[in-house]
């Protein structure tokens, strides 16, 4: 089975060519102003351009107004986005019918109860981000370093397609694939050398890390 990897919150060509270079079928950039990852909706259009024909820029953005949304799609031409606040079913659907583009709706996850929340979602987004619930204070609602329980996730029907994020790095994607078998999976932080800081080497041992895990897989 095909696995898509999103490595999100780029904000520099070196990580970009990182990401490209490795394989990433997905490329993340935030619109989350709080965040030390956030890039702005002009120079995420510069950035994307070198991952056209080979990897879905991906914008994610939290609880955004239209106006704003407006500006990111104007300016950067996502190929996807990413809505990662509290969005509404109905927010969703309408975002995805204002732009016509593909939307990841991410969701939260702690326990199996937490799966129950796709339903009134499923055929409305058109994938879903499975990400580690904040720690408490951080403002920031992706993006921390935290992982959850990914056995929760098989539990899962087969038709949902989804990425596995949350606290992945090349140490434990190996155990999140076993545990999980996702159809993608998505990682930010933990290819940083600090927070919002990217370094091309750790993409790539992670590139590397997965690779080893699908080859032990298959053998
Ligand atoms: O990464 C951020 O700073 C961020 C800020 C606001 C909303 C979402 C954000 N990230 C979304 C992602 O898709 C991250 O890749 C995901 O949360 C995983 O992050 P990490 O646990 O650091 O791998």
């Amino acid at each position: 089975m095909a696995l898509d990897i999103k490595i999100c919150g780029l904000k520099t060509d070196e990580a970009l060519t990182a990401a490209l270079a490795g394989g990433a079928s997905h490329v993340g950039f935030i619109f989350f102003a709080k965040s030390p990852r956030y890039v702005d909706p002009a120079e995420a259009g510069r950035l994307r351009q070198a991952a056209i024909g080979k990897a879905r820029a991906v914008a994610v953005t939290v609880d955004a107004s239209d106006a704003f949304l407006d500006e990111i799609v104007g300016k950067m031409h996502p190929d996807m986005l990413q809505l990662h606040g509290s969005e509404t079913p109905e927010r969703v659907a309408e975002v995805k019918a204002r732009y016509g583009l593909p939307v990841m709706k991410a969701l939260s996850v702690s326990a199996p109860a937490d799966l129950e929340r796709i339903k009134p979602i499923v055929g409305i987004a058109d994938r879903f981000l499975f990400d580690a619930k904040p720690p408490k204070g951080s403002e920031l609602p992706g993006g921390n370093g935290v992982a959850f329980d990914w056995r929760i996730l098989a539990g899962l029907d087969a038709g949902v397609d989804y990425m596995l994020s949350g606290g992945l790095n090349a140490a434990n994607i190996g155990d999140a694939l076993q545990l999980a078998n996702p159809p993608g999976i998505d990682i930010s932080s933990g290819v940083e050398s600090a927070p919002g800081v990217k370094d091309p080497a750790l993409i790539e041992q992670f590139f590397r890390a997965v690779r080893a895990a699908r080859d032990d897989r298959a053998a």
